[in-house]
């Protein structure tokens, strides 16, 4: 059995881990953390636990963690898991961090967006990008995964086929993105209060989202060539959920089929994606519960412009399905060990 720990088990995107991870028939939990309910039971800070796990908090130096698991996973605010990794911990244990600490390769990119300095620059050329579908080979030799933001995720899998075949003008690109409220996390915050985003809908973060630069690496990687774009976030009043729509001009024209080849030829083998039949556009609703990412795109004639749309539960394939995954490839797991979980919906 792998031997796991949550870092901030009681954020939304660890109590999304410690679900996965309870039912992972290969896993056992080990050490779940926190500082503001040490000593508490896990049940009592999460409901739905009650008769599944007795399980207590602790609040113990991450080193001390790191001797007792094969894998640790880190949900806290960005800024503190690179101040807590280091050479050592990466010795005795694999790091899946869920934050944003080593997904930017530059570090200037990262202190100017996030607004922080990083506590282990060193580390950040060791740190895998753990977009799965993208990045197997690196993630199954790495012993520390950036795991990927959720509107990044969306995104990237979304566009990844158009700039990586060279089908549009790759500086065109326009990504309006939707997310559910359970995006902003679990701690307090006027703006995620009920009647401030109950009933309303609003964008947030306009030409200045720290996911922007995110999607903008991978996308000039996966392009070769350097790729900015635009990225507006909406906040929606549901729980969970990532829409994106996005707009890109493309070089010449195309019929629906030759570029539903072009998804195809990158994700025709890939599980969690799935490509939709043609007229049938992704809903939030299809994919909630779930580590399936949908997509599907639209030429507009009149415009020769492609609107492509994408679709995750942002707390799955955003976060703890996709940390799953990343440590399912590490461990030299079926990649859907754990994860064959049916979509949520309709009730
Ligand atoms: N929510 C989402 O959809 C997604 C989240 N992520 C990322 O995952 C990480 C966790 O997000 P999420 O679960 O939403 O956040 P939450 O705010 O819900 O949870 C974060 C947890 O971190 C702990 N924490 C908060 N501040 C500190 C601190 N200063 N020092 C130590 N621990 C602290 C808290 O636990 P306690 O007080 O009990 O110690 C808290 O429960 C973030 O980096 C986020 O960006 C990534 C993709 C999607
Ligand atoms: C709705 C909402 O507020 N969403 C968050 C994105 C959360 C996220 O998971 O991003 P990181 O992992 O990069 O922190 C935001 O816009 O900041």
């Amino acid at each position: 059995m792998i031997k796991t720990g949550i870092i901030g088990a009681t954020g939304y995107a660890g109590q999304e881990l410690m679900r996965l991870l309870i039912q992972h028939p290969d896993c056992e939990v080990e050490v779940i953390s926190s500082r503001t309910y040490k000593d508490t039971n896990y049940n009592q800070v999460y409901g739905n636990y009650m008769g599944i796990t007795s399980d207590k908090l602790v609040d113990i130096e991450i080193d001390e963690i790191s001797k007792k698991v094969d894998v640790l996973f880190i949900a806290l605010p960005h800024g503190i898991a690179s101040n807590k990794i280091s050479a050592e911990i990466l010795q005795k244990t694999k790091v899946i961090d869920l934050g944003a600490d080593y997904r930017l390769n530059d570090l200037s990119v990262y202190e100017k967006w996030y607004g922080v300095s990083h506590g282990s620059p060193q580390l950040i050329n060791e740190a895998v990008y753990g977009l799965c579908e993208l990045k197997r080979k690196e993630i199954k030799k790495a012993d520390l995964i950036a795991n990927p933001g959720c509107y990044t995720t969306c995104s990237i899998l979304s566009l990844m086929p158009l700039v990586k075949n060279n089908i549009i003008d790759k500086n065109s690109i326009i990504v309006d993105a939707k997310s559910g409220v359970t995006g902003a996390g679990r701690a307090l915050n006027l703006g995620t209060h009920f009647t401030e985003c109950n009933d309303s809908i609003k964008a947030y973060k306009i030409a200045s989202h720290r996911h922007t630069p995110e999607i903008e690496q991978e996308l000039s990687i996966a392009g070769d060539s350097n790729i900015t774009i635009s990225f507006t976030p909406h906040l929606i009043p549901m729980n969970r959920g990532i829409l994106i729509t996005a707009y890109a001009s493309l070089d010449k024209k195309y019929t629906y089929k030759d570029i539903k080849e072009v998804y195809e030829g990158c994700y025709k083998d890939e599980q969690f994606i799935r490509l939709l039949p043609e007229g049938v556009f992704p809903e939030t609703k299809w994919v909630k519960g779930s580590n399936y990412c949908d997509i599907n795109f639209q030429i507009d004639e009149r415009t020769n412009r492609i609107i492509v749309l994408g679709a995750i539960d942002n707390l799955i394939k955003g976060a703890a399905g996709q940390a799953v995954q990343n440590m399912n490839i590490i461990f030299g797991l079926e990649e859907n060990k754990g994860l064959e979980m049916i979509p949520s919906f309709p009730i």
